[in-house]
């Protein structure tokens, strides 16, 4: 389970970008985040891997606190965050198999990583999942001779290889065509129920939202203000999640606490 508890993310000494943010993520639910540019989504998505750090406030993950951790520590609970992103992040020049087993760096010692010397049980769940995916033909190909739609589902099963307890992804599909960008939501879907994982989801497409995930959390300016199922994000809904600026929004924040 993910808890968020009064989360505070404040850049530098500028006005908070999350504003005191609850969130809890129970079992293998999908749950895609929406909102206008600038509302906080990626923000959200780095805190709880700590690639940006929290303000205040609390993230557990299965009842570890992440925000107060360091060191080894910290890159252990990494570990167990599976992220998948826009750009996919792959290496380019490495083969799919070299990219996917890079999910298992901090797993493997150092050494057997440059090596390439795989543990043969991670080179057999590599295979599994690549064949789940419909990769596993690709294997040795270099990662840059990909479609966008491949090099995505080796950014999945990259993800997938840390044997995560979480999955992120931030905007996974805005860099595909609408066809492939369906595919892979699908896949996100159908991937959280087999391995009983809950996945997050960043994204702009509220029609893909509304199909393919569970739950929608809608964000404005730092804050939630609608979470529910799909079928109840109606007009209203989406207009006051996609109303309002940062400035209107300020000046109410600051009405309140007058
Ligand atoms: N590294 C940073 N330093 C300073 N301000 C930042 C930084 N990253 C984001 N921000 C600011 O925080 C606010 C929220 O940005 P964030 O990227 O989280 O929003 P978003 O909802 O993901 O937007 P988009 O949909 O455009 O990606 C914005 O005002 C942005 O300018």
């Amino acid at each position: 389970m993910l808890k968020i508890t009064d989360l505070v993310k404040r850049y530098g000494s500028g006005d908070p970008v999350l504003k005191n943010l609850d969130l809890t993520i129970e079992g293998e639910s999908v749950v895609s985040i929406i909102g206008s540019s600038g509302a906080g989504k990626s923000t959200l998505l780095r805190c709880i891997n700590r690639l940006v750090e929290p303000t205040s406030g609390s993230i557990e993950l299965n009842g570890t606190e992440l925000t107060k951790l360091r060191g080894g520590n910290l890159r252990a609970a990494r570990r167990k965050i599976g992220m998948v992103f826009q750009g996919f992040n792959l290496v380019d020049r490495l083969t799919v198999m070299e990219n996917v087993q890079s999910g298992r760096l901090g797993y493997i010692s150092t050494w057997a990583a440059i090596m390439r010397r795989y543990p043969k049980e991670d080179i057999r769940r590599a295979y599994e999942l690549m064949e789940r995916v419909g990769i596993a033909q690709y294997a040795n190909t270099r990662a840059d001779q990909l479609s966008g739609g491949e090099r995505q589902r080796v950014g999945v099963v990259r993800a997938l290889m840390q044997d995560p307890e979480i999955l992120l992804a931030d905007e996974p599909t805005a860099s595909l065509d609408p066809k492939t960008s369906e595919q892979i939501m699908g896949l996100l879907r159908d991937l959280a129920g087999e391995l009983k994982l809950p996945v997050l989801i960043n994204i702009h497409n509220v029609t893909e939202a509304k199909e393919y995930t569970d739950r929608i959390v809608g964000m404005r300016y730092g804050r939630i203000i609608f979470d529910d199922k799909p079928a109840s994000l109606d007009q209203e809904a989406m207009d006051s999640i996609y109303s309002g600026s940062p400035h209107a929004d300020r000046s109410e924040d600051l009405k309140a606490a007058s």
